[in-house]
């Protein structure tokens, strides 16, 4: 039975209503359904579900770790709302986290500090601390909540018997658009293979690009695959709209295998074939370095754009970044980035023929 606070199963508007933390006097946080489902809200925008019969894949979807990226919100949150109301019976333990709620309802992409550049301890708070000691002013609550993601995953895959198959697919929409409508960032693996199983069930998601970093990083989807051996990826749903604004219809073979995903139904897939697809090595990345740090191209140029050779792409102080190689496209450029960051991706075709497992 779903609690009275609860009764809506609108467990976005709850979490949008309570953005920093759950209400103190709130009971209950574990219910079951009457499906058998056991629900438990760990946090604000933290919901675990675990129906009585599971399988062997503990899923993580995660959704706005940068607020103002809402269709992958209306995909969570819909997800969510069947569960609760028996409208979707789950085969699979999962994990929902909504990540920055302060963020979601100032429709911004972060408040202080973008969540997607501290994971994997890069937030600086140690294991010991007590993260709910932790204020504002020492530590930012973007930061923290890093923190707290990084415990609820742990504890979501620790809280079963090791050997099972681990996924944490983290939503996302790009700043602007794309040549690709949808691609996904599969993060660096240390040699380790890629996997045919997760590129064609993201094909089957109608995502059939993909960007293969090179190097670690300090994103949640790096922090999946490096701490926990998940198969883990950022996923890029089109391009950034307010909430309530996203043509949906775009993300339907998204949601629908997501769906079909967790609850054991049929997802038609392909064998993986390398011509199938459209990938790309993250070849070099571009900091930002100074204030002066500025894009030498129109706002209106798309993600994935290839630029001919020489090409002034940015300009930061004294250095001036050209494009170096031929077929390098530019991914994800922004100069409103903190010192340090990244603030643009250049990337190139790969070919990874016998490198997949
Ligand atoms: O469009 C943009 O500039 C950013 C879209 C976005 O948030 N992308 C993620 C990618 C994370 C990754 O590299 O796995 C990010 O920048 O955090
Ligand atoms: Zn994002």
């Amino acid at each position: 039975m779903l609690p009275a606070w609860l009764s809506s199963a609108d467990f976005l508007a709850f979490t949008l209503a309570n953005p920093e933390q759950l209400p103190s006097d709130l009971q209950p946080l574990t219910f079951q359904l009457k499906n058998g489902t056991d629900c438990q809200i760990w946090d604000t925008g933290i919901i675990c579900f675990t129906p009585q019969t599971y399988g062997n894949n503990d899923i993580v979807l995660s959704c706005g770790v940068h607020g103002n990226e809402t269709a992958p919100i209306e995909i969570c949150a819909a997800l969510v709302q069947d569960i609760l109301l028996e409208r979707l019976q789950l085969s699979e333990r999962v994990l929902f986290l909504f990540g920055n709620p302060p963020a979601i309802n100032a429709g911004k992409r972060e408040l202080i500090d973008n969540m997607n550049r501290f994971f994997s301890g890069a937030h600086g708070i140690s294991n010991d601390r007590d993260i709910d000691a932790i204020t504002d002013v020492e530590i930012s609550f973007e930061k923290r909540r890093c923190a707290r993601l990084e415990q609820y995953v742990s504890r979501f895959y620790q809280a079963v018997p090791a050997g099972r198959e681990r996924c944490l697919y983290d939503l996302h929409t790009a700043i602007r658009g794309s040549q690709f409508e949808k691609f996904a960032v599969y993060p660096f693996l240390h040699g380790k293979p890629w996997s045919e199983a997760q590129f064609s069930l993201l094909a089957a998601c109608d995502i059939p690009c993909f960007l293969l970093m090179q190097t670690p990083a300090t994103t949640f989807s790096y922090y999946a695959a490096q701490t926990h051996g998940a198969h883990a990826f950022t996923l890029e749903l089109g391009k950034a709209r307010p909430l309530g604004e996203n043509d949906m219809s775009r993300f339907a073979k998204v949601a629908d295998t997501l769906r079909a995903l967790i609850s054991g139904a049929d997802i038609t897939t392909k064998p993986f074939v390398e011509t199938d697809f459209q990938l790309f090595e993250v070849y070099r990345a571009i900091n930002k370095q100074t204030e002066a740090f500025e894009l030498c191209f129109a706002t209106s140029i798309e993600n994935f754009t290839q630029l001919p050779l020489g090409t002034l792409l940015a300009k930061d102080a004294d250095i001036e970044y050209r494009v170096e190689q031929p077929g390098e496209a530019i991914i994800f450029p922004n100069a409103n980035v903190a010192l340090g960051q990244r603030a643009m991706l250049m990337v190139k075709p790969v070919s990874i023929i016998g490198q997949t497992a």
